[in-house]
């Protein structure tokens, strides 16, 4: 293999995958999974019964009810102003497929490495199983394993890396955060005094890609990362966890505060295109994931986009 790194952000460099580092039964993580403690790791949970430091919950049967709207609308203006992310519940999507997909996605990383490699990425692409931006041979690792997915407009899907268990569950999981991307993004734009039904039609039409994360469990928690630090390039993100282990963190006035994970509710945050498009009084917040010592995580990320020619 060739020691010289070159820089494609197109594609990523084959590294193990966590999972079946894991199952080795390590005594010690490989150093190239530990990162610079002092720079960034997970600290303990923030949550100090001091209220602002819970993550703001909406609620969409009130952003549409005539007798909530203008209080829910203040409070969802707020939360993307102050936090770049909320919890949202009374969403409308259905219990079953948001659960359907929850099942299948850990069922796919349950499958054997030589099945899961079938649905490997490609040089020159992201799609697909494996992980994300590693371009070099030095660079820190991530404690997951991830599978990518452009999945709306159908026409961008590469159906050679949708494993076969999920491709019914994804297609209607896919369709359902577009149908909630277009109305969360609706009241988002009216609380910056922007037409409603522009943005709704824009992500109506959008773009959608699909990230399912799985962490496994970490012996030394304290000293891995998930996912670093970053924000999303997305115009917004919406996220589910599947079961409940908290691992998703903000970065919130110099604190990492965990989003405790509710039941049902679809985790909301905005991408580096709705801070530019709100001429930055939206914040596109960092978050990471932190792993933990006692069970597998499995997070489902819906990156969203407006229509290309909006
Ligand atoms: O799994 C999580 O909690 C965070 C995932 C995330 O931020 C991402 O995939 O961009
Ligand atoms: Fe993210």
């Amino acid at each position: 293999m060739s020691t010289t790194a070159t820089l494609n952000l197109g594609s990523s460099i084959p590294v193990p995958s966590v999972k079946e580092l894991v199952a080795q039964t390590l005594d010690a993580v490989p150093q190239r999974y530990l990162w610079d403690v002092d720079r960034d790791y997970p600290t303990a949970p923030a949550f100090s019964g001091d209220s602002s430091l819970q993550v703001p919950v909406l609620d969409m049967a009130k952003l549409v009810d005539p007798q909530y709207q203008e209080l829910e609308l203040q409070k969802l203006h707020d939360a993307c102003k102050n936090w770049g992310i909320f919890q949202l519940i009374g969403h409308g999507v259905s219990d079953e497929s948001i659960k359907n997909m929850h099942i299948k996605t850990r069922n796919f990383f349950d499958l054997t490495p030589e099945e899961k490699k079938q649905y490997a990425q490609k040089p020159g692409s992201l799609e697909g199983y494996g992980q994300a931006f590693v371009i070099s041979q030095d660079q820190k690792l991530e404690w997951c394993d991830m599978i990518f997915l452009k999945a709306i407009p159908k026409n961008t899907r590469k159906l050679e890396f949708w494993p076969h268990n999920f491709r019914d569950a994804l297609d209607t999981y896919s369709n359902d955060m577009r149908k909630s991307a277009a109305s969360i993004i609706g009241f988002i734009a009216m609380g910056l005094g922007l037409d409603a039904k522009t943005f709704s039609k824009a992500f109506e039409g959008g773009n959608y890609d699909v990230r399912m994360n799985c962490y496994p469990p970490c012996p030394e928690p304290e000293r891995v990362i998930g996912i670093s630090s970053h924000a999303d390039i997305s115009a917004i993100t919406l996220l589910t966890d599947c079961g409940h282990i908290p691992g998703l963190q903000v970065l919130k006035d110099g604190q990492w505060v965990f989003i405790e994970p509710i039941t049902d509710a679809i985790v909301v945050n905005i991408g580096i295109i709705m801070e530019v498009v709100s001429n930055g009084i939206y914040k596109a917040p960092y978050h990471r994931a932190a792993v933990n010592r006692q069970k597998d995580r499995f997070s489902i990320v819906t990156f969203c986009y407006p229509e290309k020619n909006v």
